[in-house]
């Protein structure tokens, strides 16, 4: 039997960690936004943005639900919206990650049409998906040149925004994924489509068609779920549940009787410790966050960060905290990430590669 040390950080750093729901604009730290907007105000000392660290100043990671969706569209979009910027922050954001012990990222991202002042589109919906995803090309390169245990596997999953999209450009989101779920080489890298957007905005129900076309065609279904008490109503929950996911993100406010339905149907679980405490989307602290339930059911749980940009904690540290509040050992953390391996979407191949890393971290 291997004894494991007491958990540290060095040891959650370096365990073999897999992230499946971060948003790439809200995963872009803030740093990376500075640097984005010194180089815009260079080259246009008149441009119209502020600096990001007026909206998210070091050490600030208070962002309730009523402020946090606003700083996407008063700063983040108007940085991140040229193909360079996009680029550069998207290799940004898959660097941190890689550096923080990530071996696996499902990265999501809503397909965005980015216009100038006048109205006119200057990156369409397909170009913004083909930059990142190209980005994502380059870094999957590179990894070839890297040992075999540091590597990070990495897809994208889209996302429909419940509060901005419609029925047809949800459909237009699923037909984005089917046409381009596939990169150079043929390699496979558009794996799911995903529901999130302001949680107290529109109507799921309207996503209905959007998600049967993307399960018509073997995309992979993860769904933000009863984030907030008002999108914790039943009728909500069962209609979400009626799109058949895979994954639920958040499972906050949810009844018991739909706790039972989650359980039974075993889907993978995307919980987020600091988003959710310093968000204010529960009551109380880390303690008292449903993580301390959902870890002794069946279900396929992973710790997730969602936006880090915004509440900067890294995945490492969302393991050193759930060991910290919950009293997970290192065989714990190590047991947490085999049984979130399971409900990846990248394949059986990724679900070996990562199990085999596990093993021989357990034996190191
Ligand atoms: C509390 N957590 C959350 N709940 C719901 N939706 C969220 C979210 N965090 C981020 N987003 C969604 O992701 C977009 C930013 O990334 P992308 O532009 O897609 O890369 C936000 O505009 C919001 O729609």
């Amino acid at each position: 039997m291997t004894i494991l040390p007491p958990v540290s950080e060095a040891f959650t750093k370096h365990l073999p960690k897999i992230e499946l729901h971060a948003h790439l604009s809200g995963s872009i730290t803030r740093e990376c936004l500075h640097e984005i907007w010194v180089r815009k105000i260079s080259q246009n000392p008149q441009l119209a943005v502020d600096d990001p660290c007026v909206l998210m100043p070091p050490g600030k990671v208070d962002y309730g639900l009523n402020i946090f969706f606003d700083v996407f569209s008063k700063s983040i979009y108007h940085l991140c919206n040229d193909l360079d910027s996009i680029s550069y922050a998207t290799t940004s954001v898959l660097n941190d990650f890689q550096n923080d012990g990530v071996r696996y990222l499902e990265l999501r991202t809503t397909p965005r049409e980015i216009h100038d002042d006048r109205g006119n589109i200057t990156v369409s919906k397909e170009y913004y998906i083909l930059t990142v995803l190209d980005a994502i090309d380059t870094f999957r390169k590179r990894q070839s040149q890297i040992d075999e245990v540091d590597r990070m596997s990495v897809y994208l999953i889209l996302s429909i925004d419940r509060a901005r999209d419609t029925s047809a450009s949800a459909m237009e989101v699923v037909d984005l994924a089917i046409k381009h779920r596939n990169i150079k080489n043929n390699q496979l890298a558009i794996v799911g489509i995903d529901l999130c957007g302001n949680p107290t905005k529109g109507d799921v129900s309207i996503f209905g068609r959007a998600f049967a076309h993307a399960k018509a065609h073997d995309l992979k279904i993860t769904l933000h779920f009863a984030e907030t008490a008002s999108s914790g109503d039943p009728k909500e929950l069962e209609t979400l549940l009626s799109f058949d996911p895979d994954r639920l993100g958040h499972v906050i406010h949810v009844p018991d009787g739909i706790k039972e339905k989650i359980a039974d149907k075993g889907l993978g679980l995307e919980l987020c410790l600091s988003c959710n405490v310093h968000a204010k989307m529960i009551d109380g602290s880390f303690e008292d966050h449903h993580f301390g339930y959902w870890w002794m059911k069946n279900c396929p749980v992973t710790l997730c960060t969602d936006d880090v940009g915004f509440f900067c904690s890294p995945v490492s540290n969302e393991y050193y905290l759930a060991s910290k509040h919950f009293g997970l050992g290192c065989s714990d953390l190590v047991a947490l990430c085999k049984r979130g391996v399971g409900s990846i979407f990248g394949g059986e191949h990724e679900k070996n590669r990562l199990w085999h890393l596990l093993e021989n971290y357990i034996k190191g």
